[in-house]
Parts: structure tokens; sequence; C-alpha cells
């Protein structure tokens, strides 16, 4: 499978920073949202499962025919609880009915990641929304009950290498899990919603103990009411992974500077850019004063 970014001629940088601007706008307002968690990191999950179905062996899956508009694929169990980002977006979509779903779901996780104080990520347009019988089969996205081979051997599905799986997962430092969602148990406290390195500080720094949550899931629990996945200690278990873990925690400019990089080649994988294709470095709300 081949998928060509279009460079859509009539729209400039202008018309994305605006679409931006209004998904960033919508998220400082509608603030109250999960416990006035807010959307960001919801929005920052929409973008990630619309591209981790993406599969390096054939080249399938993954963001660009925005297939997540499509019901087989919100019906994959890992995506509960997505159809209220989607509903976010529905009113954008409407404003700007010119942008691909593709380029919308991943342009709302770059504004989440930025407005939510992360690094810069840069973003190309160019996905084009494909027919509903190109959605992958559910079953791609990975399941949270895993030591570290499982974690090492899904990320190089998604030609990530050890680096870029530490980076990406430390974008569990934003939101929570929800017993209703995905059966694993998340502290209201805890939550966040700044993008920092603080998933690294607290994976290193925490008393962990692993018990069976409310639903019978097993999680690892904190003294001070923080929670991590089973996929999410493996990365103190595995001492390749423990090594990153260690710098990330000790550098937050380290972990921004590879998850920026990371996170676009997530966002583009599959995708092939011609060499007229922009790239844009959006700013934030903070930086144009609004
Ligand atoms: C082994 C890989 C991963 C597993 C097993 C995993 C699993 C999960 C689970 C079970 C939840 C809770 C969902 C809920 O109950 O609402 C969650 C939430 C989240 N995940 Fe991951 N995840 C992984 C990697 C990633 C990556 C690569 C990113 C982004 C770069 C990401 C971003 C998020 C965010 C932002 C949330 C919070 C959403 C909210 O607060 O509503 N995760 N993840
Ligand atoms: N701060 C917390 O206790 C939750 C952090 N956290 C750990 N693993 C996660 C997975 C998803 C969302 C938040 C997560």
């Amino acid at each position: 499978v081949v998928h060509i970014a279009a460079v859509n001629k009539d729209r400039s940088f202008d018309d994305y920073q605006r679409i931006y601007n209004t998904i960033a706008e919508k998220i400082r307002e509608e603030d109250e949202y999960d416990g006035y968690i807010g959307y960001g990191p919801i929005l920052v999950r929409l973008g990630w499962h619309s591209s981790g179905t993406y599969d390096k062996n054939d080249n399938t899956g993954g963001s660009y025919g925005g297939t997540m508009r499509f019901k087989l694929e919100q019906s994959d169990g890992a995506n509960n609880g997505l159809g209220n980002a989607r509903a976010f977006m529905e009113p954008i979509l409407k404003e700007f009915p010119w942008i691909s779903h593709g380029d919308l779901y991943t342009l709302g996780a770059v504004c989440a990641v930025q407005e939510l104080q992360g690094p810069k990520v840069k973003w190309r347009p160019g996905r084009v929304d494909m027919p509903e019988d190109t959605t992958p089969k559910n079953g791609r996205l990975p399941d949270a009950a895993n030591g570290a081979d499982y974690v090492r051997n899904f990320y190089a599905r998604l030609n990530m290498n050890d680096r870029e799986a530490v980076a990406l997962t430390g974008a569990h430092c934003l939101g929570r899990t929800h017993l209703k969602n995905s059966g694993f148990d998340g502290p209201w406290g805890a939550a966040s919603n700044s993008f920092t390195n603080e998933f690294f500080v607290n994976l290193l720094n925490e008393q962990w103990k692993l018990q069976k949550n409310k639903a019978g899931n097993m999680q690892y629990d904190s003294p001070k009411g923080y929670m991590m996945l089973e996929t999410d200690y493996a990365l103190v278990q595995d001492p390749a992974y423990l090594k990153i873990v260690k710098e990330f925690a000790n550098n937050e400019g380290a972990f921004f500077k590879e998850f920026a990089s990371c996170f676009q080649k997530l966002l583009e994988n599959g995708i092939d850019y011609p060499k007229d294709a922009p790239t844009y470095v959006f700013k934030t709300l903070d930086e144009q004063d609004l």
C-alpha cells in the first residue's frame, strides 16, 4: 500500500493555524471536561490511536485514510471513550469542511501537546480520506496487560526503537485511565494536563505495588494514589528501557526533543511526502497573545 500526501495548493500555513487556534481555544473554553483535566489528553490519544494501527510490514493502517471516522475502528475496545474526542472535533469539521479527517485528528494531537506546554511538534498536511473498506481490522492497538518483550515487539511494528518507545509512552504524563473505558482505574488526584517528564520521575521515585483493581485487572498503584499499567512498568523492568527512563527523568529537554521527533514520525507513518510538501510549526495561543 502506498499513500502519497496530497499537497493542497489552495491552503496555506494561515489556514491550518486558524484550525489550530480554533481547537486550542475550544480546549481552553471546555476546561471542565473529565474532572477539569480538559480535552487535551484525549485529543492526544485520538491522534495516537488514529496512527497506532500502522504496520511497517505491509505499510497498512496509520493516520492517512482517516478510518477512525468509521464504526468498525471505533468498535475496537482499545478505542473506548474516544467518542468524546470525535464529538469535540465535529464542530471543527463543520467549520473547516476542507480538511481531511486524518489531517484533523493528527493536527488536534499536535495542538494539544503544544497547548499543554509540551514541545513544538512539526506537522505536515496531505492525508486523504479513504473509503470504509480500507479500514484496518481491529486488534492492532496495544494491550496494557503485558511486559517488556511485548512492548518492544509492538513498537517495532510501528518502526520505533527503544528510545522512541520510551519517549512515546511518556505521553502518559497526561490524563488518566477510566475504569469504564479500559478497565484500569485512574486516580483523580494524580491526573495531569501538563506535558512534562513526570511519568518518568514517578516511575523511578514511587513505590509501586502490583495489585488487582476493582475490575479484576492488574495494575501498579503507589501510596500517593498514582498508577501505572503493566506496559508502563515494563519500562523500569527492562535494563535497556530503564537506562532511557533515567535519562528522561533527569533531562526533560532530552525527553522533549525525542518526543517531538517520534510523535511526528508516529503521526506520519505510512505516508510519502512529495518534496514540495510544506512542513508547519504552529504557534501556541500564548505566542500569538491570544
Ligand atoms: C504500549 C503502549 C500503550 C498502551 C498499552 C496504552 C494504554 C492506555 C490505556 C489503557 C489508557 C486508558 C484509557 C482510558 O481508560 O480512558 C491510556 C490512556 C492514554 N494514553 Fe496510552 N497506551 C500506550 C501508548 C500510548 C502512546 C504512544 C500515547 C501517545 C503518544 C498514549 C497516550 C495516552 C493518553 C494521552 C492517555 C490519556 C487519555 C485520557 O485521559 O482520556 N498512550 N493508554
Ligand atoms: N499520574 C498517574 O498516576 C497516572 C499516570 N499514568 C500512568 N499510566 C497511564 C496511562 C494512561 C494515562 C495516565 C497514566
